[in-house]
């Protein structure tokens, strides 16, 4: 069995999802990001820079900081880069909000390190040559190791309130496969194949939307409602990182299923997130036969559906917040490529019955047929409106422009993207 303390350098790890099994898991990036630390996380992220200037590496710099149970996509993917003399792997967030570079060299240390902690090394890292990594980087990456021992200790006290001055903690022997989650969406064929079976595929095939308004039966949507509305009120949600006044103003909370009951004891929003999950599974064959026809040279048969592991429920507060026109995803002609992963979005609406769209707002705007618009369609192109009503739910391609008219009472939704990763840009070293 393969730890962490003995990687084999020699090999990528296999693509999937992967949690990550310490914390912090702290890694650089060669142009840094806004940090990202969860909310209620019980980190302080000026703290911890501070610990690090104190540690006397003044060449730390923190891009992102990773939590223990937090989950992240790593492609089995790895590119060369010729102007850094290095080689990036790739991998994903929890939200899929967009693709991620890890260098993997003696600065950010590669996969299996990267599960405990990576950090920028204090020397000017040895150049990689193309091909197999040697000796130079595994001695780098003993050295990186031993220094990220000495900061995450200092992490630990300092998020355990701690100060015994005990500089160092034995650290468990942890195996890849502990931290390895799996490669596909899980399944729940019964109920994704009740909702969207049949018509609502060809729906959705044909018009680029659909929408089922008993997704959920009657008794789950209430109890839906309810619990999407305690959970909103227990302070759970956060402002989304990009949220602009006027333009986006839900707050967040990334939750899956284990969380949902575990720790919210959510179980009608745990059925909600199986139910978006196993959507993946049951839309696959035909989407694969749709981008068979629309590309008969390409690649297209291995497209494979797949979800991230969380969704997003979102609250839009009810103050006539709103999410302006945008799109989910977008094809860009100059690159050929497309910027993200999400090939659907998936929404399940948390709102009461009696929600009336003329009254309340709210309402989700979608402008079919517009995934090659560069900018917004103006408000008055062909547009279909969808009530956000318990237990409807729409899915629609993420490259379509729409968006969330002012709500003047508070709006929740669950959203799952569905994600065809083989679509995605395959190279871009900046982030999100
Ligand atoms: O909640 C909705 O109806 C849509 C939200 C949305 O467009 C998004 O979160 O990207
Ligand atoms: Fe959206």
């Amino acid at each position: 069995m393969e730890t962490w303390e003995t990687p084999n350098w020699e090999q990528l790890a296999p693509g999937g999802w992967w949690r990550v099994v310490h914390h912090p898991a702290v890694y650089a990036m060669i142009r840094p990001i806004e940090p990202l630390l969860p909310n209620n996380s019980g980190y302080n992220y000026s703290n911890m820079v501070k610990l690090c200037a104190e540690s006397g590496r003044d060449c730390f710099t923190i891009s992102q900081i990773h939590i223990v149970g937090e989950v992240l996509a790593m492609t089995a993917e790895s590119s060369w880069d010729e102007e850094e003399s290095c080689y990036w792997l790739r991998l994903r967030d929890e939200g899929n909000f967009g693709q991620q570079w890890l260098r993997q060299d003696g600065e950010s240390l590669g996969l299996g390190v990267f599960l405990e902690a990576s950090c920028f090394y204090p020397e000017t890292p040895p150049a990689l040559p193309p091909g197999i990594p040697g000796h130079d980087v595994r001695e780098a990456h003993r050295k990186a190791l031993s220094e990220v021992r000495c900061v995450r200790s200092a992490f630990n006290q300092l998020r355990d309130g701690e100060a015994t001055g005990e500089a160092w903690r034995e650290v468990p022997r942890l195996s890849i496969a502990d931290a390895m989650l799996g490669q596909c969406a899980e399944s729940r064929p019964a109920e994704a194949q009740r909702v969207v079976g049949g018509p609502a595929i060809a729906h959705l095939l044909r018009e680029g939307y659909v929408a089922v308004h008993d997704a959920l039966n009657e008794d789950l949507a209430s109890e839906f409602v309810v619990q999407m509305a305690k959970l909103d009120n227990g302070w759970n949600l956060h402002a989304a990182p990009q949220a602009t006044p006027g333009q986006r103003g839900d707050r967040l909370l990334w939750i899956d299923e284990n969380i949902a009951v575990g720790r919210y004891g959510s179980e009608a929003v745990a059925k909600a997130i199986g139910l978006l999950k196993g959507l993946a599974s049951e839309l696959n064959p035909d989407l694969t036969a749709h981008h068979w026809s629309k590309n008969a040279a390409g690649d297209a048969a291995h497209a494979v559906l797949t979800v991230s592991p969380k969704a997003q429920l979102a609250c839009y507060p009810g103050d006539g917040a709103r999410y302006i026109c945008h799109q989910d995803n977008r094809f860009r002609p100059s690159h050929g490529t497309r910027l993200n992963s999400r090939e659907l979005t998936a929404i399940l609406y948390g709102n009461p019955a009696d929600w009336d769209a003329h009254r309340d707002g709210g309402a989700l705007k979608l402008y079919p047929q517009t995934e090659d618009f560069e900018s917004p369609p103006l408000p008055d192109h062909p547009s279909v409106c969808f009530s956000p009503k318990a237990g409807t739910l729409v899915i629609f391609f993420s490259s379509l422009w729409h968006e969330v008219l002012p709500a003047y009472r508070p709006r929740r939704a669950l959203t799952m993207w569905i994600l065809r990763p083989e679509e995605e840009e395959s190279w871009m070293p900046t982030v999100f």
